[in-house]
């Protein structure tokens, strides 16, 4: 059990490649109207003025230049060959830390309200808290040949953003564990323990594809207030 009023510390992993993405650079570092995705990431989550510092994890060829601009309280360290690698190192810059909000620099538009959102659950007593969205498509599972093999009722899927948030022992426990997940909320599921649902933020969505960032890009000349609202 966390100390109820102790320290918030932001994870952002943001050593990914972005081999979907198919730009010549990191895909945090891709700009956006100006500022990379990590920048903005990082705005985002101090902006919501419910955590208390920031570490972010970057490509380790990265790291000396990232340092050198960082804003107060931002440490950067070297990120791993996947996802959850790069959250691991995340917890060992975050040893102070009484819960931890795990948050993809590639959710670059998501507005501090939801950092806020997340932030009310853990202090209330919840241990790990995901923000999640209605699905839209229908949802199919197939076999190896493609054949549909099932087709789970919409009605209790929701689609998964960042932040996720934890006490910061129990992800680490989680995150120590053997396997690997595509999000830090399976490591935890994987343990026993109950993650709960608050909703979603369309603007939270994960810039992945081309047509994600054409759309990011299309957020922002569109003049939405992106990053300015709590
Ligand atoms: N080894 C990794 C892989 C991913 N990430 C981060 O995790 C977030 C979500 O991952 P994703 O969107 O899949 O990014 P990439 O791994 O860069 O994308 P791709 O799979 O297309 O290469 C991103 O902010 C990414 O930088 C990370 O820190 N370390
Ligand atoms: C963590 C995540 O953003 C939740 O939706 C997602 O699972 C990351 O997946 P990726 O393939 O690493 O982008």
């Amino acid at each position: 059990m966390s100390d109820r009023n102790g320290p918030v510390v932001g994870i952002i992993p943001a050593a990914g490649r972005g081999v979907r993405l198919g730009e010549s650079l990191p895909k945090a570092f891709v700009e956006l109207d100006g500022r990379t995705m990590l920048d903005r990431a990082v705005e985002a989550m101090l902006a919501s003025a419910v955590v208390d510092r920031v570490v972010v994890v970057v490509p380790p060829e990265l790291v000396a230049s990232v340092a050198a601009t960082a804003p107060a309280r931002v440490c950067v360290v070297a990120g791993g060959a996947e996802r959850t690698d790069s959250v691991r190192a995340g917890l060992a810059a975050a040893e102070d830390a009484a819960y931890v909000l795990v948050h993809d620099a590639a959710r670059a538009l998501t507005p501090p309200r939801l950092f806020a959102r997340i932030v009310v659950e853990l202090r209330g007593g919840r241990s790990a808290v995901i923000p999640v969205l209605p699905v839209a498509d229908t949802v199919k599972s197939v076999d190896r040949d493609g054949r549909v093999t099932g087709t789970p009722d919409r009605s209790v899927l929701r689609a998964v953003q960042t932040p996720q948030g934890f006490e910061a022992g129990l992800l680490r426990r989680a995150n120590a564990g053997a396997g690997d997940a595509t999000d830090d909320a399976g490591l935890v599921e994987r343990l026993g323990e109950g993650v709960y649902t608050v909703p979603g933020e369309p603007l939270a969505f994960k810039i992945t594809t081309p047509l994600d960032l054409v759309l990011a890009r299309a957020v922002l000349a569109a003049g939405a207030p992106v990053g300015q609202e709590s």
